[in-house]
C-alpha cells in the first residue's frame, strides 16, 4: 500500500525529510513517534499526496508519487489532520452528506456513520457549534462513511476524551479488516504501540524501527 524509498522533502527551502523509506502493506497499520517539528505530520502530507517529494521514489496505492497518477489514488487517502475538515455553517450531516456525494457514496449511510461516533443526536447540529471533541469524532465519522484504502491519522486522540479513544481503535480496525493500511502520528508511545504493528521514531528526517514498547514513562516521548 505504501512504498517509499530515499524520500526526500522539503517545506519552503527546508529539508524535512531526508532518505525516508517506509513500506506499510495490506493489513498494516505503521505507528509515527518523533519530537515536535521532525516531521510527523509532513511525512503524512506527502504519503496524503498532498506535497510532492524532491528526491527518492515511491508508491501510495500504486500511484508513483510526484506524478499525476496520484489523482487515481486520492478519493481512496483519508487524512484526519490537526484541523478539522467540515465547513463551519454545515451541520454535521450536511458535512458527511457534501463527502459522501464527493467520494461516490450513498448518503442513505450518514446516520449510521453519526451513530458509530456517537454523534446521531447531534446531527443537525452547525459545525461552528460543535466543542473540538465532537469535530474530531465527526472526523472519524468521515472514515466510517468513506471507507478509505489507506487511513492517515495525525495524533487523533488530541480532543478525544479518553472515552472515546476506542473510536480512533475502531476506524483504525475497519481499515484494517478491509485490507486497507494506516499509518498513525502521536505522542502519546503507549497508544501507538497499541494500534500499530510496527513504529518508527522520526529522527533527523528518516525513520528508525523501533522494537520495543518504552517500559517506564520517562522514557515516552
Ligand atoms: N507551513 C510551513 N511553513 C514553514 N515551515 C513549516 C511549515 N509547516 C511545517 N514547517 C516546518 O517543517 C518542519 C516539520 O513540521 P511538521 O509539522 O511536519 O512536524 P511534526 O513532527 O508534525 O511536529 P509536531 O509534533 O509539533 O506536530 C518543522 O521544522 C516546521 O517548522
Amino acid at each position: 500500500m505504501i512504498a517509499v524509498a530515499g524520500l526526500g522533502v522539503h517545506v519552503g527551502r527546508t529539508p524535512v525529510l531526508r532518505a525516508l523509506d517506509l513500506a506499510v502493506g495490506a493489513g498494516q497499520v505503521y505507528g509515527v513517534l518523533g519530537p515536535n517539528g521532525a516531521g510527523k505530520s509532513t511525512l503524512l502530507r506527502v504519503l496524503a499526496t498532498l506535497l510532492r517529494p524532491v528526491a527518492g521514489t515511491g508508491t501510495v496505492l500504486g500511484a508513483r508519487l510526484g506524478t499525476d497518477e496520484v489523482r487515481v489514488v486520492r478519493p481512496s487517502i483519508a487524512l484526519i489532520g490537526h484541523d478539522s475538515a467540515l465547513h463551519p455553517r454545515l451541520t454535521l450531516e450536511e458535512n458527511l452528506r457534501h463527502v459522501a456525494a464527493l467520494s461516490g457514496r450513498d448518503g442513505a449511510a450518514v446516520p449510521d456513520a453519526l451513530e458509530v461516533v456517537g454523534l446521531r443526536r447531534a446531527a443537525g447540529r452547525r459545525a461552528e457549534h460543535c466543542s473540538q471533541g465532537m469535530l474530531r469524532r465527526a472526523d472519524l465519522a468521515r472514515v466510517v462513511l468513506t471507507e478509505p484504502a489507506l487511513l492517515l491519522l495525525d495524533e487523533p486522540h488530541a480532543g478525544l476524551d479518553r472515552s472515546s479513544f476506542g473510536l480512533v481503535d475502531l476506524v483504525v480496525q475497519r481499515v484494517r479488516a478491509r485490507g486497507g493500511a494506516a499509518v498513525v502520528v502521536a505522542h502519546d508511545a503507549p497508544r501507538v504501540w497499541a494500534l500499530a504493528d510496527r513504529v518508527g521514531e522520526l529522527l533527523d528526517g528518516g525513520l528508525v524501527a523501533l522494537h520495543r514498547q518504552p517500559a517506564a514513562e520517562s522514557e515516552w516521548r
